[in-house]
């Protein structure tokens, strides 16, 4: 066993102690915990007593407010501009905030840190340039371009190497940041008009907090993911209809775990934090991985996480599941992967100590303590042989960041028979997990599960929209509903699309045949929406969220328009004054008063009342991806004042394309 340096501790807690120099508008008493630092330093999570202190020091200042751009967003670009054009220019002069950094380490400049003044408050500032900045997070984060997200966390999605066919796990997943990062990797892989054929199966133990996942992730519009809810550890061996098992390419364990590295934004975690806190889910840690192993497809890649320093619920768990695979899974070096993220290795060696003290074996540890301490915990001399450097351990004081650790795994070949063995799983739970199909997603249709089986709803919208089918995009079998759609007098209210990858998992089944009793809360994208209306030939519209999927296929119903009567159209939306209704209108006028070019309004005259979709005219080839991203679905109606177009999108959703569409407009790419 180390012995307890008391002088180094002090040493640390002295070189970092910040309380003199900082503000006082936290309570900066409450920003220590001796217990903490005597056992990391004890530990020695830190190589040096230096080292520790600064990370303790690190620990005390309040964590940047940090942000991603959603690298697939077709219109990211603009987003950025407005970003490094507009918004962090204004927080210029260091008065509100230090100036923002770009995390260097993440892809094309799209994740960022700004260190607000102290006690200074996004929403209630007086400062015009910080509540500039949160008009912009708001709109952005609500139509999806932007989530606000932790630098540490964005970590172990870039780790997983996400191709567009995968099928992907993100085990414990919410509330959902790495989930939406998964999406938009699965997104920018497949290319700007392909949907993907994979999945992200976004999982969490808690329904409460699966349903705020599915919330967040509903920004995405990804017709390639699965809300589930299910104990990670137990979730379902899944086959296909030949009984082949059906297994994950890529998995995300960010199990849960003590939390310690989230110090900075959870100051409360000073008081509550005790030696006992590493302890308590290092059992339920290893069993989450371990399962992880047995979804996992050979060849296939595993990320374990967690937001906590302690060695028990990190390098503990690695190395127990490394000896029980027993050479089917190896540690991937990953020291050569974001090269210019600052982190340092994994640890050889550690401790085993809860709030009764150190314990030098499990043999030795009281039976009381038994019931805590697992063996798996402690260290073995077998652990020699494994490279435990290639974990990446991220601290505090590295890069202004939170605390993190991540391994990767990669599952070379088949587990150990006793390994594959499928956990124990008592009767009352198979039952359920047997019936979970019919009372969740029948009895209760919390999630859009059913197939449209009425052929006739599919024929009718591919006629009316003239939808092309190809591998991307098949409505026949991809649509699903929440009502069964083959009972006579039913038209389902709305229609959701899913890559070919999430039905497949949807409709996977048991060893034996049986349904697999997912427990699913969420799954793809809401497509179409019933509106049935007298002198239209189609009972459905297309939604907004559903135009990036269906869009690349449509042949019908889509009007080119000028990018000025776009903005006319989307600025009347948002109440702009310039957008004044004239005045001398009659039901006899036929085309819709923004529409004014002799070419839109040819365009607009070929197709039928109803959902129309308007898509700004590209300047040249090269700039139609930008083009479609700002189409707009709209309604093609007759009232009293004659045609009119009514923006289907949100009200949200239309003051982010405005903005974009003028981006487009000033760099010339639309006109
Ligand atoms: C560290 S958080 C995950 C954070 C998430 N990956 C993200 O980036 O937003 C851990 C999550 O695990 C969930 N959880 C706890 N026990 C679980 C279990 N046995 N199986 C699955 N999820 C579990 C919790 O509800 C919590 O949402």
């Amino acid at each position: 066993m180390r012995a307890a340096d008391a002088s180094t501790r002090k040493r640390a807690r002295d070189d970092g102690d910040a309380r003199a120099s900082s503000p006082s508008t936290r309570d900066e008493d409450a920003l220590w915990n001796e217990k903490f630092a005597a056992y990391y330093a004890e530990q020695r999570v830190c190589a040096t007593t230096a080292d520790h202190a600064a990370m303790m020091a690190a620990f005390r200042r309040p964590l940047p407010l940090t942000f991603r751009l959603n690298a697939s967003a077709a219109l990211v670009g603009s987003t950025l501009r407005r970003l490094e054009g507009e918004v962090l220019p204004a927080l210029g002069d260091g008065r509100d905030a230090a100036a923002p950094k770009c995390a260097e380490w993440y892809p094309n400049r799209l994740a960022w840190q700004i260190d607000l003044s102290q006690g200074m408050s996004l929403k209630t500032s007086d400062s015009v340039a910080v509540r500039g900045l949160h008009a912009f997070l708001k709109t952005a984060t609500e139509t999806g371009a932007l989530t606000r997200q932790e630098l540490v966390s964005m970590i172990p999605p870039l780790f997983l190497d996400v191709e567009p066919g995968h099928l992907v796990m993100d085990m414990c997943a919410a509330p959902g940041s790495k989930t939406s990062q998964l999406l938009e990797m699965l997104h920018e892989a497949s290319g700007p008009s392909e949907t993907p054929r994979g999945v992200v199966v976004a999982n969490d133990a808690s329904l409460q907090r699966a349903n705020l996942l599915t919330h967040q992730c509903k920004r995405s519009n990804s017709p390639a993911l699965i809300v589930t809810n299910h104990q990670a550890q137990l979730f379902p061996i899944l086959h296909d209809a030949k009984g082949k098992k059906l297994r994950f390419d890529r998995i995300l364990a960010d199990v849960p775990c003590s939390g310690d590295g989230t110090l900075r934004k959870s100051p409360d975690l000073w008081r509550k934090w005790n030696a006992s806190s590493g302890v308590d889910l290092h059992t339920l840690q290893l069993e989450i991985a371990t399962h992880a192993l047995r979804l996992l497809d050979v060849g296939g890649r595993l990320v374990y996480s967690t937001c906590s320093l302690n060695p028990l619920e990190n390098e503990a768990v690695v190395a127990a599941l490394l000896k029980r695979a027993g050479g089917a899974v190896e540690l991937v070096d990953v020291s050569k992967s974001l090269p210019k993220l600052k982190r340092r290795p994994g640890m050889k060696l550690w401790k085993v100590g809860d709030v009764f003290g150190w314990h030098n074996s499990f043999e030795e540890t009281g039976t009381k303590r038994q019931k805590t301490i697992a063996k798996t915990m402690f260290w073995e001399a077998s652990y020699e042989q494994f490279p435990l450097e290639r974990c990446v351990r991220i601290f505090p004081h590295l890069d202004d960041t939170g605390g993190f650790f991540i391994t990767v795994f990669e599952k070379k070949g088949e587990l150990p028979a006793e390994m594959e063995a499928t956990p124990a799983v008592d009767a009352n739970t198979t039952y359920r997990m047997e019936r979970a199909n019919a009372e969740w997603n029948e009895k209760k249709r919390v999630a859009p599960v059913m197939r449209v089986h009425d052929a006739e709803i599919v024929k009718n919208i591919k006629k009316h929209f003239g939808v092309k089918e190809d591998k991307h995009l098949d409505l026949s079998s991809g649509l699903m509903t929440r009502q069964h759609s083959d009972l006579a007098g039913v038209t389902p209210k709305r229609l959701y699309y899913l890559s070919q990858g999430a039905r497949d998992v949807l409709t996977a089944l048991t060893k034996n045949g049986k349904n697999a009793g997912l427990q699913v809360v969420a799954c793809g994208v809401r497509a179409f929406e019933r509106q049935i209306v007298s002198n239209v030939d189609c009972a459905y519209r297309i939604t907004q969220e559903g135009l990036g999927t269906v869009l690349p296929h449509l042949s019908k119903q889509i009007v080119r328009v000028r990018a000025s009567e776009l903005e006319t159209i989307l600025a009347r939306q948002q109440d702009e004054s310039t957008a004044s209704r004239s005045t001398s209108r009659t039901s006899s006028d036929n085309v819709p008063e923004e529409i004014t070019h002799e070419k839109s309004i040819k365009n607009i005259n070929n197709v039928s009342d109803g959902c129309v979709i308007l898509v700004p005219k590209a300047k040249s080839q090269e700039h139609e991806r930008e083009a479609s991203a700002l189409a707009v679905a709209c309604w093609l109606g007759r009232g009293a004042r004659g045609k009119s177009l009514s923006v289907l999108a949100s009200k949200t959703s239309g003051e982010q394309l405005l903005y974009q569409l003028r981006d487009c407009i000033a760099r010339k790419t639309v006109g």
